[in-house]
């Protein structure tokens, strides 16, 4: 087990590539189930989540072939085979399993996610979709059972709109016979590129992008060759990293669209931007103004970024309200980042961020991937030498971060971790 340290005050400079985006990731490997023949997807991240589904399609039947960031999932010998426990538990998108083995078997049986623990994360509109199609969904010991005859289009209203269970739909109802429409579907970038794979891939999808999404079935898909798009989340962290800590930090391979709502949020503050093609320049000037943050759907301020918002408020002034309507109980960063200095109050459902506040260096743990990144952003920050536990949450979503910070001049590194520190950390 390994632990980063990071020694901060060094200014970033320079230019860093963003890699495949994690979300796309996690949901176009599922997707290569439902293919008859093989599936390839290029400029897939090297993460971790990333790695166990690719396991998990070897589990199956699959076969996976990499070559370089260049995997190709051949699906003819897959069978239902049932995941009821294991690597599923490791990550949330091991429920993308359940839509595509029921798309392509019309049964499955897989073990509830794992993931981020930002609260509660229940599945039901996933499940009300399925049931919807004409499946048969029982939690049998925490495993989900899904069964159909026959999956028939369906009219599917969200409830909440949801990023999971609008992919999830997709991919059972893309061979059901008969017209699906997803109606309050999530509009996120990533389902644009799910879609993106499984139109190349025979399906018929219309109105992706908006919040009604219409699929007309199809009895058979095959394999292709598609592209990820880029991780907007990556390209988020390093932006708000370059705001906190940078000189001019140039970011490339992003869709400055997809980020929108933090960039607006970045000029509030006073940070210089510059926008060309598929590169961002970050130029901070002079001190840094508090502004607040309410996280929405997309295209709205992400929750995903919240985390690491949160630390670059730590260094303007005076005071920022962060708000988090997707998942209001992702606070497990606050009191690390209180070790570290910050003034931060929680106050009904807000964080109440106060500064300028100079971060000190200190033992911290990341709880969760994007609290991970709010302590990286932190230590960069801090005097001192910031230590990191928990290091396997961001190893699920950053490709190579302590290379591409050290790149930028960062002093961060790793160093596994003695028996008596594992030992302390498995207690805390
Ligand atoms: C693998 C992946 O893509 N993960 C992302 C995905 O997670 P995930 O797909 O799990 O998140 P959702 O978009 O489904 O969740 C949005 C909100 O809806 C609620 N909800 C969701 C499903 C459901 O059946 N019932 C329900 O009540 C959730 O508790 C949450 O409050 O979108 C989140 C919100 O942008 C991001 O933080 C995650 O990085
Ligand atoms: C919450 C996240 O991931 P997951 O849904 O995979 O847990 C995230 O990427 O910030």
């Amino acid at each position: 087990m390994q632990k980063m340290l990071i020694e901060g005050g060094h200014v970033l400079n320079g230019q860093v590539r963003i890699s495949g985006a994690k979300n796309s990731a996690v949901a176009l490997l599922p997707a290569s189930i439902l293919a008859n023949s093989p599936v390839t997807i290029e400029g897939l991240p090297e993460i971790s989540d990333v790695g166990t589904l690719s396991d998990l399609l070897e589990e199956i039947g699959g076969t996976v072939n990499w070559e370089g960031q260049t995997i190709t999932v051949n699906p003819e010998n897959m069978v239902a085979m049932p995941l009821p426990n294991g690597k599923v538990k490791k990550l949330r998108a091991s429920y993308y399993f359940m839509g595509a083995m029921l798309g392509k078997f019309k049964k499955a049986v897989i073990g509830l996610p794992g993931g981020c623990f930002l609260g509660p994360r229940p599945i039901d509109q996933h499940i009300k979709g399925f049931e919807a199609l004409g499946a048969e969904v029982t939690n049998e010991q925490g495993a989900i059972y899904l069964r159909a005859d026959e999956l028939r289009g369906a009219r599917i209203y969200l409830d909440v709109v949801s990023v999971g269970a609008t992919i999830n739909i997709m991919l059972a109802a893309v061979k059901a016979k008969g017209k699906t429409v997803i109606e309050n579907a999530a509009k996120e970038p990533e389902i644009i590129d799910v879609a993106t794979l499984l139109t190349n891939m025979g399906a018929k999808i219309k109105g992706v992008g908006t919040d009604v999404i219409r699929i007309e079935g199809v009895p058979e898909l095959h394999g292709c060759r598609h592209t990820i798009i880029p991780d907007r989340i990556e390209a988020g962290t390093y932006a708000i990293a370059a705001a906190a800590q940078g000189k001019e930090v140039i970011i490339d391979n992003v869709i400055t669209n997809h980020i929108e709502a933090l960039l607006a949020k970045l000029r509030e503050m006073g940070v210089r931007l510059e926008e060309s093609d598929e590169k961002l320049l970050i130029a901070p000037q002079g001190p840094l103004k508090s502004v607040d943050i309410k996280t929405l759907v997309y295209p709205g301020f992400p929750t995903d970024l919240q985390q690491p918002f949160t630390s670059l408020l730590t260094k303007a002034g005076t005071t920022g309200v962060v708000t988090d309507t997707i998942y209001s109980a992702r606070l497990k960063h606050i009191d690390e980042l209180r070790r570290m200095n910050a003034s931060i109050k929680v106050e009904g459902g807000s964080v109440i961020v106060s500064g300028p506040v100079q971060m000190n260096g200190a033992k911290v743990k990341a709880t969760d991937l994007r609290a991970g990144a709010a302590l990286i952003v932190a230590g960069l920050m801090a005097n001192g030498i910031t230590e990191i536990t928990g290091v396997d949450h961001i190893d699920r979503g950053y490709e190579n971060i302590t290379d591409k910070l050290r790149s930028l001049g960062a002093n961060i590194w790793r160093e596994e971790m003695t028996e008596k520190e594992i030992i302390q950390f498995q207690n805390s």
